[in-house]
């Protein structure tokens, strides 16, 4: 991809070009090998531009008048890879920056520099550079720091055809650029900052591409990208300033906290997790009274204490489970923390000294937002994080999972393969669940028994052989008493995050094919076999569906006579009257419902069983019953029920269309108001359902009951 260009060669670069350029070629040409390197701060400089310089040093500035004689002076602009090194912090603007030559000498200076530069002409000695090409740098000597070889890089040829895309996406270019100066004036110095730090890996990544399409072609995504970058930091800014606090509400093991860990690294803050579950005492946020004996500063000050700084970013784990029923009060406590108009002087028993609060990121996390009590919801900016699909399952395991556990266990990529098939059976019949965190546990286990595997086949071929071969008698308890010790340090290493096998063993190690065959030796027995229970459904049996904070799942509403009748809940009670309206309005003569006593029973234990949602449910469940005619086939259904039969929107739509669809459920009926939830889903959760969206009663009736089989 590069060559190295004499002096001719590279004035050769520029022969077809146009007359306005003849100058640069004259410069060209006078090259010779050597230039001096010159280190820059903060922005690169690019190909056509001009940029001053501050030289002070001068032993650099007689290295430059010395390179004007006989020939075009000239000098590589190089950018500093991490300006923030304490042995260039000296500089503080761009232009001063070859001050750093006196610090830093030849092969340290290469290593702190990008390769890539450009080579400028140097028009005034106190410095005005101006940027002819790209080149790439191969040594540098002291002590003037010049450069006995560069590589000049030189533009690949380009087919005709791609100018149409290089004009195109320059015209596209040109128009994001236009957004972004077009941002609202509120906004428009912050993405001028953020959009900086992209600009400059834009530029040097751009450089690196030798073909005139590839670098147009990056552009568009370059730009993109620093767009979301600074839009999504900016959504964080914005809220954080107009005083909100952000709840990122979900299932367990979604990524809540890893989120919020993500957007500390992000804004670089430091990260402390507060868990306030099960909280139950104020005094463990604000501090005990300094007369109690035991008493202690609270959890923010100890905070503070740890990381060191008055901005970290605060996770508030599982606010919803703070402890309500108790007179000291925490929830008092964290309304206080939370409230940017008291933070300020936020006081800390113990210490007794009002502590400034203002500036910590608070971020909380939540399983149920309903748990949370109003002034609480109140002070909170809501962000729902949903479950995950199978898909998004699958290509978390693959992508992220399956690398993590088997890296942690020291077990290389090559030794072990885990298929699609594999992966699939774990998300569908070991755990399902809305997060990944029981999945990231099947894998865990697989990963640990194939660590003990390779622990066991050490022990068994080298060491423990050889210790039989020498001691002869007695020997093979020895090897038993091995192997057990070798099983417990490889529990021991994994579990405090070690390396479980040493180099040498994975040498030996056999290769290992996780697949549907073998997987239950690695993980147990399936333990999820279909939630499906029925075929067809009986008579007064229909599936619901509902959302719980684990996710979604199906349910059936049963209904059966009793001798003697039962309590019924609200909802059922509900059910059980419009179901008598209902039945008189389709057939008067039907008394079903003055006769009967009932029996309403929702099996599986773990599902809520007043849930309003399943109020639709329970009036199709009694009137299967009272008609003696089961409902349609593959039928699930969701939606509060009002005592007029209006259906009202439900929660948990997409749980609760991913559990449906994991019973093979074919039909599924909604409130109408959840119409827009469902649309916004991805297709391949919506692919090959029939949805039908009701909002009165009537039609869930015409729906289960109106068919032909
Ligand atoms: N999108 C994802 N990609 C990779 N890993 C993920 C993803 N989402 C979750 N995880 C993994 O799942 C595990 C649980 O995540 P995390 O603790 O952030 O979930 P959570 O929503 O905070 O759960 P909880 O409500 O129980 O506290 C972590 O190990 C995390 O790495």
């Amino acid at each position: 991809m590069l060559k190295l260009f004499s002096s001719h060669h590279v004035a050769s670069r520029f022969k077809n070009r146009s007359s306005h350029k003849l100058a640069r070629r004259a410069f060209l040409s006078t090259l010779t090998d050597t230039v001096v390197a010159l280190p820059i701060l903060r922005k690169p400089l690019i190909p056509g531009f001009y940029m001053p310089l501050y030289v002070k040093d001068p032993k650099v500035l007689a290295a430059l008048q010395e390179s004007k004689k006989g020939q075009a002076p000239c000098a590589g602009a190089f950018l500093m890879k991490d300006d923030k090194d304490p042995s260039t912090a000296s500089s503080s603007s761009s232009f001063e920056t070859v001050n750093i030559l006196d610090k830093l000498k030849g092969k340290d200076l290469l290593n702190k520099i990008h390769q890539v530069g450009t080579l400028a002409q140097v028009h005034t000695v106190r410095v005005f550079l101006f940027s002819s090409l790209p080149f790439m740098i191969q040594n540098i000597y002291n002590p003037f720091h010049m450069c006995p070889f560069f590589l000049c890089l030189q533009d690949k040829p380009y087919h005709k055809d791609d100018k149409v895309i290089i004009k195109a996406t320059y015209s596209e270019v040109i128009s994001m650029l236009r957004d972004v100066l077009g941002t609202t004036s509120l906004w428009k110095d912050q993405v001028q900052t953020y959009t900086q730090a992209c600009s400059l890996h834009i530029c040097l990544l751009l450089w690196e591409h030798l073909q005139a399409i590839q670098r147009v072609e990056s552009l568009p995504f370059w730009f993109n990208l620093s767009l979301y970058i600074n839009c999504e930091t900016e959504l964080f800014f914005f809220l954080c300033q107009t005083g909100k606090i952000i709840c990122l509400s979900g299932p367990p093991g979604v990524g809540k906290t890893s989120i919020a860990r993500s957007v500390a690294r992000a804004l670089g803050r430091k990260f402390f997790r507060l868990a306030v579950g099960g909280l139950s005492d104020s005094s463990e946020i604000k501090g005990g009274r300094g007369v109690y004996i035991g008493a202690a500063p609270g959890k923010m000050v100890q905070c503070l204490k740890e990381v060191g700084t008055e901005n970290p970013l605060v996770l508030l784990d599982e606010i919803d489970k703070v402890g309500k029923n108790t007179r000291r009060d925490p929830e008092g406590a964290l309304l206080e923390l939370l409230d940017p108009q008291q933070n300020a002087h936020f006081l800390d028993y113990f210490l007794n000294v009002p502590i400034d609060l203002s500036k910590v990121l608070f971020v909380c996390t939540a399983n149920d937002t309903d748990k949370i009590s109003d002034p609480l919801l109140d002070r909170m900016e809501v962000i729902e994080l949903a479950g995950y699909t199978a898909d998004e399952k699958m290509q978390i395991s693959r992508d992220y999972l399956v690398k993590t556990v088997q890296r942690k266990c020291g077990i290389k990529p090559e030794q072990v393969d885990v298929s699609e098939a594999a992966l699939l059976s774990l998300i569908e019949n070991y755990c399902r669940e809305a997060g990944v965190r029981n999945l990231q546990k099947q894998i865990e286990k697989i990963f640990r028994k194939i660590a003990l595997k390779l622990v066991r086949q050490q022990a068994s071929s080298e060491e423990a052989m050889a210790d039989l071969k020498s001691s002869g008698e007695g020997s093979i308890e020895m090897l038993h008493e091995y192997l057990r010790l070798a099983d417990v340090l490889q529990v021991f290493e994994y579990a405090v995050g070690g390396v479980p096998t040493s180099e040498k063993s994975r040498a030996v190690a056999e290769n290992f094919m996780i697949d549907e065959s073998n997987l239950a030796d690695y993980v147990g027995k399936p333990v999820f076999l279909g939630e499906k229970i029925y075929e067809q459904t009986p008579l007064g049996v229909v599936m619901g569906l509902a959302w719980t904070s684990m996710g979604g799942s199906t349910l059936y509403i049963e209904t059966t006579f009793v001798v003697k009748a039962k309590v019924m809940k609200e909802s059922a009670e509900i059910a059980h009257t419009v179901a008598r309206r209902v039945m008189f309005d389709k057939d008067p003569k039907n008394l079903f419902f003055s006769n009967s006593k009932l029996h309403l029973h929702v099996p599986e234990g773990a599902t809520p069983k007043d849930g309003p949602s399943a109020g639709c449910t329970m009036i199709t469940s009694l009137l299967s019953l009272a008609m003696k005619k089961p409902v349609r086939k593959d039928l699930a259904m969701t939606g509060e029920v009002t005592l007029t039969g209006r259906i009202l929107k439900i929660g948990g739509l997409k749980e609760k269309t991913m559990a449906a669809r994991r019973s093979q459920v074919k039909v599924i009926i909604f409130p109408e108001a959840n119409r827009r939830d469902f649309e916004d889903l991805e297709e391949s959760i919506k692919e090959g359902l029939d949805v039908h969206f009701v909002d009165e009663y009537e039609q869930i009736f015409e729906l289960a009951f109106g068919y032909d089989h």
